[in-house]
């Protein structure tokens, strides 16, 4: 039998409604009692990790849980691990970054109604996590609705829908169907071959600006005097951003000078961005941003908080965003 553990930090999945709404109230004990017929196919360990609505989950929270994995890593199959969905594609996204190379699944999965609840989601996204754990392929993958995802290119897309995770810009890394877990070799990241090693410093100072049109640039001049080292921009379709009237082009050029990482995506879900597109684009390119193509804005901002913490040079910071380090982006492709 396969040596599974289950992390357990919270989320919808273990709460439980109190007068101030749903809370994270049910063990990971209460938990597996739950499970019913499917624990008995794997020799399962359950460990309490935190308890907490993912809304609370932050940086200091994806250490705790990176250093779980990581210590557990040899003395098991695979660990699955339950969290809030509200957030659980940013901590899928860090944890792929913290734990590159990991040679074990390491599978997140949630729910949309309390395991408790008669109509729980739970239940079957828990079987799909553990399909997935006991499958012998090593990384960092979200488990939902019968689908499991590279944890990189996870989004959360619906705020009730059981079908809430969409896999952006990648296929899904596997699915169920009747005939069992179909695994999709194309959809899983290349061994990189080194061993994993935990990375798990990050960055806190990195904030993510959804471009509206007429923004005023002064935002950039804010967030150099509160000391951020990192700005992602959602900037709008394939890589346009406003430069007349307000010089959005200019403020980035002050900040990239002043040792900012900025990194532009697009607000668009769907596709690639590239910015050598248009003229506007073009504009930000040559003041030193560094492209985001097809990555998830979950993906980018936490990739930009890893960087940072893995260095202070500007050079590495662009070479670790020029390729893909756990599948999280293609960058060789045009549109
Ligand atoms: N479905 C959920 O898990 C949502 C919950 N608010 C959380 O993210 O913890």
């Amino acid at each position: 039998m396969k040596k599974i553990l289950l992390l357990t930090t919270g989320g919808t999945i273990a709460s439980r409604p109190t007068e101030e709404g749903l809370v994270p109230g049910l063990d990971g004990g209460g938990m597996a009692a739950r499970l019913y017929g499917l624990a008995d196919n794997y020799s399962l360990t359950v460990r309490d990790l935190l308890s907490m609505d993912s809304s609370n989950i932050q940086p200091e929270e994806w250490q705790v849980i990176a250093r779980a994995v990581y210590e557990s890593r040899v003395d098991f199959d695979g660990i699955v691990i339950t969290h809030g969905t509200d957030t659980m594609a940013y901590t899928a996204s860090v944890l792929s970054f913290m734990l590159r190379g990991i040679e074990i699944p390491v599978v997140l999965t949630g729910s949309q109604l309390p395991i408790e609840h008669p109509l729980t989601d739970g239940l079957e996204n828990l079987r799909t996590a553990f399909a997935m754990a006991a499958g012998g392929v090593g990384g960092v993958f979200v488990a939902f609705d019968r689908k499991v995802i590279l944890g990189c290119r996870a989004v959360k897309t619906r705020t009730t829908g059981f079908d809430a995770f969409e896999s952006v810009n990648w296929p899904l890394a596997a699915q169920i169907s009747a005939a069992g877990m179909m695994l999709r070799p194309e959809a899983l990241p290349a061994a990189s071959g080194e061993p994993c090693i935990l990375r798990d410093a990050l960055c806190r100072d990195v904030f993510l600006i959804k471009l509206t049109p007429g923004l005023n640039p002064e935002i950039f001049d804010m967030l150099l005097s509160m000391h951020y080292r990192g700005v992602v921009i959602e900037a709008f379709g394939a890589g346009g951003l406003h430069f007349i009237r307000r010089d959005l082009i200019a403020k980035l050029h002050a900040a990239v000078q002043a040792g900012m990482a900025v990194v532009v995506c697009s607000q668009c879900l769907y596709e690639r961005s590239d910015f050598s597109l248009y003229q506007a684009g073009q504009k930000a390119l040559a003041e030193g941003v560094i492209q985001g193509y097809d990555m998830t804005t979950e993906a980018a901002v936490t990739k930009l908080m890893w960087s940072l913490g893995q260095t202070d040079d500007p050079e590495q910071v662009r070479a670790l965003f020029a390729r893909s380090l756990c599948g999280e982006v293609t960058v060789d492709k045009g549109i």
